[in-house]
């Protein structure tokens, strides 16, 4: 099955490019089957999320739901994005809200035990759903709406910043940002380049090199996410701020969304076989396989 929705994501690449740039609401009609909401539902065999589309908004909620942590593996990274392109086909879709449905976490990021003690091969195929999904998010013609209702370290951090706007839940116990210099390991140049396009070039050095994790009230600062609220009030701010940018015609806003983010995705798509092997070569280092081992023991330890 996990096979089976990695070929396909492969496959859709190309529909993702081609619907990117410049494409109106009526012209997606011809694109394959749209999705349904409870087909979503059942499409994962695992059930890590559940999509809810409201035909009425045309907002839907995707919340995720890997226990204990949202971790991205290999076979949940395929899953969101397939996800995404469903909703993407569907015509009566225009925006979606990313949040979780486990407590206190948004997602832990990359899953460590994808890239600690596995071979060359699966690492290159895990790297290559993580660009997949980023690619996914960072050119979706949708609105796409984080709704951060837990700690967001390194690539949840990543996927909420793919998203058009932030809301995060204002829990000091919460935090967000890129934190991978921490782990000993290095955000690669497009973690990097969403980093800088959202909080500024500046604000980036300092907390990518010292693998900063902001506060939410810290966070707002710096321009990582948007807005904070109570948590309750999470989903339903996050509706209502979509609504601010449904009012804008979609091919102006979509047109505008692809001027911004072309540069940055065009770098990762001529460059995406290079990062593939720097990211296998550097993962499989003997040196950074000992940094990861050495993290995942504090993390248990923390827990014992
Ligand atoms: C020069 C060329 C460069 C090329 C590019 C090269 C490299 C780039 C490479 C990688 C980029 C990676 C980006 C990432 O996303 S790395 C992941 C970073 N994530 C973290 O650091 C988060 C770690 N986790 C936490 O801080 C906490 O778990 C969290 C705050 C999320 C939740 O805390 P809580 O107390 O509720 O839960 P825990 O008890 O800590 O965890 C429960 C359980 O889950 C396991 N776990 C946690 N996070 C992860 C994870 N990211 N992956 C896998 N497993 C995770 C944790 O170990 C516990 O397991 P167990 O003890 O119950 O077995």
């Amino acid at each position: 099955m996990a096979t089976a929705l990695r070929r396909l994501a492969k496959c859709s690449v190309s529909a993702r490019l081609l619907s990117f740039a410049g494409h109106s609401r009526g012209r997606r009609g011809h694109f394959a089957r749209p999705c349904t909401v409870v087909a979503q539902r059942n499409f994962s065999s695992a059930s890590t999320m559940t999509v809810d589309l409201d035909s009425s908004t045309g907002i839907a909620v995707m919340k995720l739901h890997s226990p204990p942590v949202n971790s991205l593996s290999l076979d949940f990274l395929t899953e969101i994005a397939i996800s995404l392109e469903k909703l993407e086909m569907n015509k009566g879709c225009r925006g979606v809200v990313v949040t979780s449905a486990l407590p206190k976490i948004f997602s832990a990021g990359l899953d460590i035990l994808e890239m600690y003690g596995k071979s060359p091969e699966r690492c290159g195929e895990f790297w290559r759903a993580v660009q997949e999904m980023w690619l996914k998010f960072y050119s979706s013609r949708l609105v796409t709406v984080a709704a951060i209702n837990g700690s967001s370290p390194a690539g949840g951090c990543l996927l909420s910043m793919t998203c058009d706007y932030r809301i995060m839940a204002d829990n000091p116990r919460y935090s967000i940002g890129l934190n991978e210099t921490q782990l000993g390991i290095v955000a690669p140049f497009w973690f990097k380049d969403t980093m800088v396009n959202t909080v500024g070039h500046r604000t980036a050095e300092i907390a990518l090199q010292l693998g900063l994790l902001y506060s939410p009230q810290d966070a707002l600062k710096i321009g990582m996410v948007d807005e904070l609220v109570p948590e309750e009030k999470l989903v339903s701010t996050a509706t209502e701020a979509m609504a601010r940018w449904f009012a804008i015609p979609d091919h102006a806003r979509q047109i505008t969304k692809s001027a911004m983010r072309k540069p940055t995705i065009d770098k990762l798509l001529s460059a995406r076989e290079t990062d593939i092997s720097n990211f296998v070569s550097f993962i499989t280092k003997d040196s950074i396989q000992k940094s990861l081992k050495l993290y995942l023991e504090n993390l248990r330890k923390k827990k014992a």
